[in-house]
C-alpha cells in the first residue's frame, strides 16, 4: 500500500468534458489499484500507518495512453521520406511497391529478438512521457508467421517494460506481392486463417483493417469483421484517411472500439459512431508527415458527441512519431482541439478506444496508472512543443 500525499488530481467533468484540478488531496494505491481519494483530513484510519510520499501540490493524470501504434516493424524508411520531399505522393509511393511493402520486406526478414530490440527505445520514449498503456499492432508481416511473430514481439514488450500492451491484428494491411491477382485468396488464406492461429496462440486482443483505394474495401473488411466477431474479437477500422469509402459507417455497424484516422469522415459516418459508441481515433501524426489538407471534422464529432482520441500511430511511413505530447500539441495547433480533448485523447478516451475500461480516469477501483508532472496548469501538456515535464510514473500502484 502507498500514498500519494498533496496531491493535485486531474479530474474531467462528464458534461462539460473539461478537466480541472482539485485541491491538494490524499490518494491511496493498494494491490496495483486507486483504493481512496480524498482530503488528508478525512483519511480513513486503515490507511494511516502506510508510507506517504508528499508530491509537493504536483499536478497528478491518469497515466497516458497511445491507442494506436505500428510501433513493432523492421527497417525504417528515410529514404521515402525524401522521395516525398522531392514531390512524390503517399498513394504514388505505396501502388510503386514502396510504403508498406517495403516495411514488409525488412519485418519478413527481422527475427522476433531484432524487432523487439528496435522497438523498445521507441517505447522507452513514450514511458519516459508516462505513457502505461499501449496499443501494438501487427500490418508489416502480410503473411501468417511473421505477423504472428509481430505479436508475439508486442507481447513481449509488456513483459519486459512495465506496461500495459493491448495487441491488433492488423494483417489487413496491404496485400502482399504474391498475392497481388488473389486477393480473395489472401483475405481467406493469410488474413482470417492466420486470425484463428493467432487467436488461438492468445496473441490478439482486437481485429483491424486497412479500409482504402491502395488497400481493402468495405465489402473485404467486413468479412474480416464478420470472423472477428466469430471468435469473439472486438474490432477498430483505419477508415477515412484517403477518402471516404464509408469505412468509419461500416465499422460502427460492427460495434467498433474505434475508427482511426478520419480526415475524410462525413455526416453518415458521424451519425453511425454517435450511435454506436464508436470512439474517433484522430492521429495528427500521419495528417502532419503526409501534409494532408483535408482536416478531420472536429467540430461535427463534438457536435454529435462522440469521443476523441489521439494516438501517435507511430509507423516508418506516415507517423514516425514516438512522442504522445508531440501528438497532443499537433492535435491543438493542427485540429483545434482544446486542451482538455487533448487530454480527454490520451486518457479516457484513448482507454474506451483500445477497451480498457478500467484505466484512463483517477477513480476508486481503477488500476493506479498515474503520471505526475512539474506544471502549473493542465494546458502546459498540450501547449508546449518538444518539452516533456514528466516527474514520475506510477504503473500499477508502483514508481515505475
Ligand atoms: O506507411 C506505413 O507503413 C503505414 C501507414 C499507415 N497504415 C495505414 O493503414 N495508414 C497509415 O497511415
Ligand atoms: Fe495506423
Amino acid at each position: 500500500m502507498q500514498l500519494l500525499g498533496n496531491a493535485k488530481l486531474a479530474v474531467i467533468d462528464g458534461k462539460s468534458g473539461h478537466y480541472t484540478v482539485t485541491d491538494p488531496s490524499t490518494l491511496v494505491m493498494e494491490g496495483g489499484r486507486i483504493a481512496w481519494i480524498g482530503d488528508a483530513a478525512a483519511l480513513p484510519k486503515r490507511f494511516a500507518a502506510a508510507p506517504c510520499r508528499d508530491l509537493g501540490g504536483r499536478i497528478v493524470t491518469p497515466g497516458l495512453i497511445d491507442c494506436h501504434s505500428h510501433i513493432v516493424f523492421g527497417g525504417d524508411r528515410a529514404r521515402e521520406f525524401e522521395m516525398r520531399l522531392e514531390g512524390a505522393g503517399y498513394e504514388e509511393i505505396a501502388r510503386a511497391g514502396g510504403g508498406i511493402l517495403s516495411t514488409v520486406k525488412h519485418t519478413r526478414e527481422a527475427d522476433e529478438a531484432s524487432l523487439l530490440a528496435s522497438a523498445l527505445p521507441r517505447v522507452d520514449a513514450l514511458l519516459a512521457e508516462g505513457v502505461t498503456a499501449l496499443e501494438i499492432k501487427s500490418g508489416y508481416g502480410l503473411d501468417i508467421e511473421t505477423e504472428m511473430k509481430m505479436l508475439r514481439v508486442a507481447r513481449r514488450i509488456g513483459q519486459e517494460r512495465r506496461v500495459s500492451i493491448r495487441t491488433t491484428w492488423l494483417a489487413a494491411h496491404a496485400l502482399p506481392p504474391e498475392y497481388s491477382d488473389d486477393r480473395a485468396g489472401y483475405l481467406r488464406d493469410v488474413v482470417i486463417k492466420g486470425m484463428d492461429r493467432a487467436h488461438a496462440e492468445g496473441l490478439i486482443d482486437a481485429v483491424d483493417g486497412f479500409c482504402e483505394g491502395i488497400a481493402f474495401t468495405q465489402g473485404e473488411i467486413a468479412q474480416v469483421f464478420d470472423h472477428a466477431a466469430r471468435l469473439g474479437l472486438p474490432v477498430k477500422l483505419h477508415a477515412e484517411q484517403l477518402s471516404d469509402l464509408g469505412g468509419a459507417a461500416m465499422a460502427a455497424k460492427h460495434g467498433a472500439l474505434s475508427a482511426d484516422h478520419l480526415e475524410y469522415l462525413g455526416a453518415d459516418g458521424i451519425g453511425a459512431m454517435a450511435a454506436s459508441g464508436t470512439v474517433a481515433v484522430l492521429l495528427p501524426g500521419a495528417f502532419y508527415t503526409l501534409r494532408e489538407t483535408q482536416l478531420p471534422p472536429v467540430q461535427a464529432l463534438r457536435d454529435a458527441g462522440v469521443p476523441m482520441a489521439l494516438a501517435t500511430d507511430c509507423n516508418p511511413g506516415s507517423s514516425p512519431l514516438s512522442s504522445l505530447l508531440l501528438t497532443m500539441n499537433m492535435a491543438a495547433t493542427l485540429f483545434r482541439m482544446t486542451p482538455s480533448e487533448c487530454l480527454a485523447g490520451v486518457t479516457a478516451h484513448a482507454a474506451r478506444a483500445i477497451g480498457m475500461g478500467d484505466r484512463g480516469v483517477i477513480a476508486v477501483g481503477n488500476r493506479a496508472d498515474l503520471a505526475i508532472w512539474d506544471i502549473t496548469h493542465l494546458a502546459e501538456l498540450s501547449y508546449r512543443i518538444g518539452f516533456n515535464p514528466l516527474h514520475a510514473r506510477i504503473y500499477g500502484g508502483e514508481f515505475a
